[in-house]
């Protein structure tokens, strides 16, 4: 039977190796209402130990292009100007908000702020490291990229530091503390009062 009420979306942004996806897994577990992710798509190429379908839809550039033209995504971006792009599946999302299931979006800051112009009440959450030597820290402990790659990060990192106010909560990873960053995402989503994002 159809659910009367719609989930909540929950949009996580933060630079990247702030800690999204390793608060994301542990407030999977946790979280009430019972969240689901959704698994963007992108077209950079799978890191070790990634699986299709679970981490992302790695799609080929003319796959994602075409899907794109079809209207199958709310937003895409070519996030760090590098030639790979991610976006949000309409898929992912819509029918699970209509079963009244809620889903949480891990995205960067222009594909947050195209879905508030689509989801005003949604609950946004500009995750950030604390500071700029523990975003570099993490970055480079993960080992996942090049030098060049990490630069571009840390560039584009700065920007979306700027724009953390434009999120209705914001929460410090600190270093060695994700179970209490956990448990402060899953009481800002319960708390949560539905009001219009910006
Ligand atoms: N609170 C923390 N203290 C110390 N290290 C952390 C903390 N949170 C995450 N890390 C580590 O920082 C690194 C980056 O974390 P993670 O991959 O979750 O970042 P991310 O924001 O999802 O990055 P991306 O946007 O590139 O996917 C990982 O090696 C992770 O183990
Ligand atoms: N606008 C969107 N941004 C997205 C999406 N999925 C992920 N992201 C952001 O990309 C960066 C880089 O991720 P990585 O896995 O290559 O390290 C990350 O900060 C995410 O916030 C999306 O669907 N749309």
């Amino acid at each position: 039977m159809a659910s009367s009420r719609t989930g909540k979306l929950v949009i996580l942004s933060g630079p990247s190796g702030s800690g999204k996806t390793t608060v994301v897994r542990k407030l999977l577990g946790v979280a009430e209402p019972r969240l689901e992710l959704s698994v963007s798509a992108t077209t950079r190429p799978p890191r070790a130990g990634e699986v299709d379908g679970k981490d992302y839809h790695f799609l080929t550039t003319e796959e994602f292009l075409r899907r794109k033209a079809a209207g199958e995504f709310l937003e895409t971006f070519e996030v760090f100007g590098n030639g790979y792009w991610y976006g949000t599946l309409r898929s992912e999302v819509e029918r699970r908000l209509a079963d009244g299931i809620s889903v949480l979006l891990e995205i960067d800051v222009d594909g947050a702020m195209e879905i508030v112009k689509q989801y005003p009440s949604a609950v946004t959450i500009f995750l950030s490291p604390g500071t700029e030597e523990e975003l570099e820290r993490r970055l480079r402990g993960r080992k996942t990229e090049s030098e060049e790659t990490i630069q571009r990060r840390l560039a584009t990192a700065k920007r979306e530091m700027a724009a953390m106010n434009k999120y209705k909560y914001q929460i410090v990873n600190d270093a060695g503390a994700v179970n209490e960053t956990v448990q402060r995402l899953a009481d800002v989503i319960q708390n949560d009062s539905g009001d219009d994002a910006l």
